[in-house]
């Protein structure tokens, strides 16, 4: 492993205020040294990151890699190497796959894989039930010691407030929080896109907002309950961003998190029935997207989170109602999420807050990440253009799920390098 010397980039850092004209110096895998004037003396790597921006490598608290049991969809090797394309250093991997991870042997099973093949840090979430069938909960206790972030059967919420009454007590006894896909199944139930004139227009079954916020409010009501931690995942409504804000003026221990395809997409995506843009929780209103970015602003929603969902070409290529959820995310995130900077409706630092310093929060300092640039922190770093333009081609995507509503748009931002424990793990044009 080389040293590195990052030199002549503007230095982002939310968790520890910095934001100016910084160096930084790499050994070990950790941040030696940060300043403005000579580095400590050592043989370096020299990048040279001039009118680029440097910030601790992105936390993506909802990734899905597929392995084991959907590698045509995804592996933990490609869907790591997207990562790292996207500025990701750190992804937290659901637990929907085949088997399901609902045991130490699967989340051992994933850690040895990791091991050998990610090219960034992989943690990991269990399930909250058994299989994810909502029955009886999982193997809590065995699965914390193996190293889980915490406990979600994301692609359904927990169907019985009895059943996750009882998960938040185990789950509030290790400490870990509660992780929640939130969607009342028969609310939901057979619905494609967001309830509402495009639904209609479309002759497709709706999703309605209050899937979402009827869940919400059940969850807050348990969490308020048990003192659990509850950290609620891809909020997409207006009715659900008032909900956490109240909670947490109520102390309720909650967090949750957004996507940037919900904060930038609406539903009129779906009016050609792309596939692509089908995803879950629906694409939905301007009216939401505005409640989304005051959530982001005023602190309502903690972090943004990818909710990678890779999906095969064929899998996507299909009628509408027949095609599964999910938009592929990790490597159009960062051009995604500065559209909101280069239209004025977020500023940069709180972006990058919500993509380091917020999830490493949520995860705690136990599991390794930090999400901050201070000396002696794993050197975790992302380096990106701000300005760079380039047009999004999903056949040049690391990840095997090519499924974007975004192909051939043009994005504004570009990572060109990620920084994995002082490894480079991605540099443009390798
Ligand atoms: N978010 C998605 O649209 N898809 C998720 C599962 C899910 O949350 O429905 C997936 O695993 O594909």
């Amino acid at each position: 492993m080389k040293n590195l010397l990052i030199h002549n980039g503007r230095l982002i850092d939310p968790a520890s205020g910095i934001d100016g004209q910084f160096d930084i110096a790499v050994a070990g895998g950790k941040i030696a040294w940060i300043g403005d004037n000579q580095p400590p003396a050592g043989d370096y790597e020299v990048i040279d990151a001039a009118g680029q921006v440097v910030a601790p490598g992105f936390i993506d608290l909802h990734t899905h890699l597929r392995q084991p049991g959907f590698e045509n969809k995804e592996t933990i090797a490609t869907g790591t190497r997207a990562a790292a394309r996207g500025g990701f250093t750190t992804v937290c991997a659901m637990p929907n796959t085949s088997p399901a991870v609902d045991n130490r042997t699967v989340v051992d099973y994933v850690n040895c894989v990791a091991f050998g093949e990610a090219a960034v840090r992989v943690l990991q979430i269990g399930c909250v039930s058994k299989g994810r069938k909502g029955e009886s909960l999982a193997e809590f206790g065995e699965m914390a010691a193996a190293g889980v972030i915490g406990f979600s059967d994301d692609g359904s919420s927990v169907p019985t407030s009895r059943l996750l009454k009882q998960a938040m007590e185990y789950a509030a006894g290790l400490g870990l929080p509660i992780i929640e896909h939130c969607e009342d199944a028969s609310l939901a139930d057979g619905g494609q896109v967001n309830e509402g004139i495009v639904a209609t227009r479309l002759g497709l079954a709706g999703i309605p907002n209050a899937a979402e916020d009827a869940i919400v409010a059940r969850d807050i009501a348990l969490a308020k309950l048990t003192g659990a931690r509850l950290h609620l995942c891809h909020i997409s409504t207006r009715g659900a961003v008032d909900l956490i804000r109240q909670a947490k003026s109520d102390g309720v221990k909650v967090t949750a998190e957004v996507t940037p395809h919900h904060l930038t997409l609406t539903e009129e995506l779906c009016l050609g029935y792309d596939t692509n843009a089908k995803v879950n929780p629906p694409l939905r209103t301007q009216t939401d997207i505005d409640a989304l970015i005051e959530g982001l602003l005023d602190g309502a929603i903690d972090a943004i989170a990818t909710d990678h969902a890779p999906h095969t070409a064929n899998d996507k290529c299909c009628e509408f109602a027949l095609a599964p959820f999910g938009i592929s995310g990790l490597e159009t995130a960062l051009g995604s999420l500065l559209r909101l900077v280069h239209c004025g409706k977020l500023p940069l630092p709180l972006i990058i807050e919500k993509l380091t310093a917020a999830p490493a929060r949520i995860i705690g300092k136990k599991h390794g990440v930090t999400g901050s640039l201070g000396v002696g922190d794993p050197a975790d770093i992302v380096i990106f253009d701000p300005d760079a333009e380039w047009t999004v081609d999903p056949g040049k995507f690391a990840s095997r799920g090519r499924n974007t509503p975004l192909a051939g748009e043009r994005l504004k931002g570009k990572v060109t390098a990620t920084i994995c424990r002082g490894n480079t793990v991605y540099r443009e044009g390798n």
